[in-house]
């Protein structure tokens, strides 16, 4: 059998690990191929030699039956292979069609002919089913359309083999729904995709087959109509994993947070809280759930100090940290796994070790008379490393290198174990792999019945509605309903966060 793809035993080192150890992945034209592991394993890695991006030690790479010789980018992608990356690479005051179109103008005249470009982007995106507005900035379109660009910028450079690394981690679950539509469009049309994801339910949903790699190794790969989600999560993590989340009914205490009348404006100056009121008990988790842009972004940044509060007050305890500075607050008694990890919760070329005392390296025992004590941090960053099970060579790595659900497990590792009154959790299951969240969701459900009050916010609503005590549903940047996760569901809680109506609001 002829492969579009036939990766064969492939090795890629990096200094003190073997990302990639003798890996064999085989794809064949017209299927949706997951490709699954736990959090390292070293996926990325692989779509990277894949991509032209890392030269591997050994292997060979043969695309539609041709072997590939000196890789790079630009020779993948004449071959056909086009990779929408995580993070996305694109211009933001540029369009969405100068984005599509950029390295490779079409001209007339000598200039760059923006409306046969236009003319070809409304095409590629008719043909499937890739709604974008050509002319909008990409600075203000949503991160579901963003992404179409992304893909629309492969199919217009001619790609036929797509990588698509974790792309539903990033997206609503609306927008979740339409990129899997796009998926099957795609091969239906005669594309093949590689789809990488910790998503089990996408697996078997969308995908032909997977291949399974652990620890830089290949597993196998299965026909995904033979397995279900509890054979391929045990294949990923070499034991059974559990999903249902074991917890005993809290039992909520005194008030931690409080939250009165509370307004923030947002970058336009528009109101996106708008007279929120919330209160969080010791000993509870409160779960907020509501679709992208209702506020919680912005109310997040209020609590921890880093955007101002127009109206209204927070109190932590009896302590009022209404518009105090974030290291203020942090020294109140607050904890924050940030929705965005490179930009608020890693000092990507600090070391392991260093990102692990952030918020605490200017006191003792890590500083004495202002001088950094780097056994202390180091001791500290080593015992967390091990008890979180953060895949690095060691603490010295810089964070940047580790992958990203492992940069993931760093940050809960440091902020779980500064043992605050009051933790935010926002998103902390993003990225990381079914083992890793079993976990997660343990340790806040430990820090809940020891006493803290947790503020949970996830697009997850199964994570929402399994970890949460209470759940506040958030609409147009007030909390519209407050509702008991064990009378509730997954539906009936979509409709709350679409305006819908129910029940009375209590936000004590
Ligand atoms: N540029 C690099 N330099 C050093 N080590 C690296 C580099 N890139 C990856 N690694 C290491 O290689 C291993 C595999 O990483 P990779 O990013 O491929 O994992 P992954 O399976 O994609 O993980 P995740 O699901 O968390 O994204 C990890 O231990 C990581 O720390």
């Amino acid at each position: 059998m002829e492969y579009v793809i036939d990766m064969r035993n492939i090795r890629k080192e990096f200094p003190g690990i073997v990302a990639n150890d003798n890996i064999t992945l085989q794809v064949k034209k017209g299927e949706i191929h997951a490709l699954l592991g736990e959090n390292g394993a070293g996926k990325s890695t692989l779509m990277n030699v894949l991509f032209g991006l890392y030269e591997p030690e050994q292997g060979e790479i043969f695309v539609k039956g041709n072997k590939v010789v000196n890789n790079d980018p630009n020779i993948a992608n004449s071959l056909g292979i086009g990779m929408v990356h995580q993070h996305f690479m694109l211009v933001d005051k540029f369009t969405v069609t100068e984005n599509i179109i950029l390295g490779k103008e079409p001209t007339k005249g000598g200039k760059v002919d923006l409306q046969t470009a236009a003319k070809e982007v409304q095409a590629l995106s008719d043909q499937y089913g890739l709604r974008v507005d050509p002319n909008a900035k990409i600075e203000d379109i949503s991160v579901g359309m963003q992404q179409r660009v992304e893909i629309l910028k492969t199919l217009y450079r001619g790609a036929d083999i797509l990588i698509f690394d974790e792309p539903t981690a990033v997206l609503t679950p609306q927008e979740i729904v339409e990129l899997i539509q796009i998926m099957k469009k795609l091969v239906s049309e005669g594309k093949s995709i590689i789809l990488i994801t910790h998503k089990l339910k996408e697996i078997m949903e969308v995908c032909d087959r997977c291949t399974v790699i652990r620890r830089g190794r290949g597993v196998g790969t299965v026909d995904v109509s033979d397995s279900n989600p509890d054979s391929l999560a045990a294949m990923m993590v070499g034991r059974e994993v559990n999903f249902k989340v074991e917890k005993i009914d809290a039992d909520p205490k005194e008030a931690v947070l409080k939250i009165k009348d509370l307004v923030v404006h947002d970058s336009r100056k528009v109101p996106a809280v708008n007279g929120l009121n919330l209160t969080v008990h010791a000993g509870e988790i409160v779960g907020i759930a509501g679709v992208d842009g209702n506020g919680q972004s912005e109310l997040l940044e209020a609590i921890t100090g880093l955007h101002k509060v127009h109206e209204g007050s927070i109190h932590l305890r009896d302590k009022e940290i209404t518009n105090k500075s974030p290291r203020s607050v942090t020294e109140n008694g607050l904890s924050h796994i940030p929705q965005d990890r490179h930009k608020h919760g890693l000092v990507l070329d600090f070391s392991v070790g260093e990102n692990m005392v952030l918020q605490t390296y200017y006191q003792k025992p890590y500083s004495k008379s202002g001088i950094l004590s780097f056994k202390p941090i180091f001791d500290k960053a080593k015992k967390l490393i091990e008890e979180y099970d953060v895949r690095t060579p060691d603490a010295y790595t810089p964070a940047r290198a580790l992958s990203g659900g492992n940069q993931q497990k760093a940050i809960i590792a440091r902020e779980v174990d500064r043992d605050p009154d009051f933790l935010i959790a926002a998103q902390p299951t993003r990225g990381l792999d079914v083992g890793a969240i079993e976990f997660i969701h343990s340790k806040l459900i430990e820090q809940r019945d020891n006493g803290k009050a947790v503020l949970l916010v996830s697009f997850e609503l199964d994570e929402i509605i399994n970890v949460s005590d209470r759940i506040a549903v958030m609409y147009e940047g007030k909390i519209v309903a407050i509702v008991n996760p064990k009378e509730t569901t997954e539906q009936e809680l979509g409709l709350l966060m679409a305006g819908g109506k129910r029940g009375t609001v209590h936000a004590e």
